[in-house]
């Protein structure tokens, strides 16, 4: 199951998730002028990056928006830089957060673990059902290597609309959804002792996050909110188990890390791969 390799390569490799967010404007002009269009000159900021961080890092999370927003030939960069990091040997996670009926949910299935835009996991609402949003998914897991991040508890300041309604029993609705989730997970075990039905959990507001992981044993997570949104390392180690069992996102800490360097222009994806190291470290720092 792909939670295995995940798993292997967090052993080995550290808790690092690169989130390919590839804004044009992040892109440095010094770089961006040797290529005809935005959408090539996206790929190739993406081909570097990766090219300088895939022995230091796990896996690489491709926001789809910031390639829609391109049309055409962003979806061609999205689809062209999907493929390098499986030419690499990568994990790639295709941050799409779909969710819909069924029968659209099929073609989604189909859209995403398939064709042009193949990624090893995607991320999915479940705000539709698990009937809907999550079963047209699962023959891909089961049958074709493939695993899903399933939103649990998000990272921005807006979950508490939504997800932190209480039911009359006082548990808040994320962490409803996530044992309903984890009931479904435990049917797609991996070796490893993690599904290839995962979460996505936020390390931004982390009050009841030991009781959260206690309901979600089985679920590998993907952490996003570490940097720019202010998650710290210390704030991850509540979601590992022995170690292992998540991945922690960042996207405009490690892209624009160049920023923060006297000359980073020129270096953007050293800096990158320095600020991968450093994250690495900080979060394996609080690791026993
Ligand atoms: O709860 C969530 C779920 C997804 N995201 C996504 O992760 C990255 C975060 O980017 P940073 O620049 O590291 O803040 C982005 O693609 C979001 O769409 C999230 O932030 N929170």
């Amino acid at each position: 199951m792909i939670v295995d390799k995940l798993y292997k390569e967090v052993e080995q490799k550290g808790h690092v998730c690169v989130g390919l967010d590839t804004d044009y404007s992040y892109i440095p002009n010094i770089f961006a002028k040797n290529f005809s269009s935005k959408g090539e000159a996206i790929y190739n900021f993406n081909k570097e990056i990766i090219d300088e961080t895939y022995d230091v890092v796990t896996c690489y999370k491709v926001q789809i928006a910031y390639y829609e927003a391109f049309g055409i030939e962003g979806l061609k960069a999205y689809s062209d830089t999907l493929k390098y990091i499986k030419q690499k040997g990568c994990i790639s996670i295709a941050d799409i957060k779909r969710g819909d009926i069924a029968k659209t949910a099929e073609m989604y299935a189909m859209g995403h673990f398939t064709g042009d835009f193949e990624a090893d996991y995607i991320t999915i609402n479940p705000y539709m059902g698990v009937n809907d949003s999550i079963e047209p998914f699962i023959s891909y897991v089961q049958n074709n290597n493939k695993g899903l991040f399933v939103l649990v508890r998000t990272s921005n300041k807006g979950a508490k609309d939504f997800q932190y309604i209480k039911n009359e029993n006082c548990n808040p609705l994320y962490e409803i959804v996530g044992e309903k989730l984890e009931e479904l997970a435990m049917k797609n075990m991996g070796n490893c002792g993690f599904s290839s039905i995962g979460a996505v959990v936020g390390c931004t507001n982390n009050e009841e996050g030991v009781s959260l992981r206690k309901k979600i044993k089985s679920m590998f997570l993907l952490i996003p909110g570490y940097g720019a949104q202010g998650g710290k390392a210390e704030d991850i180690v509540t979601y590992l188990v022995k170690g292992n069992g998540a991945v922690v996102n960042s996207s405009r800490g490690i892209l624009l890390a160049y920023k923060k360097e006297e000359n980073g222009e020129n270096n953007f994806a050293k800096c990158a791969r320095n600020e991968a190291i450093r994250m690495r470290d900080d979060i394996r720092s609080y690791i026993d």
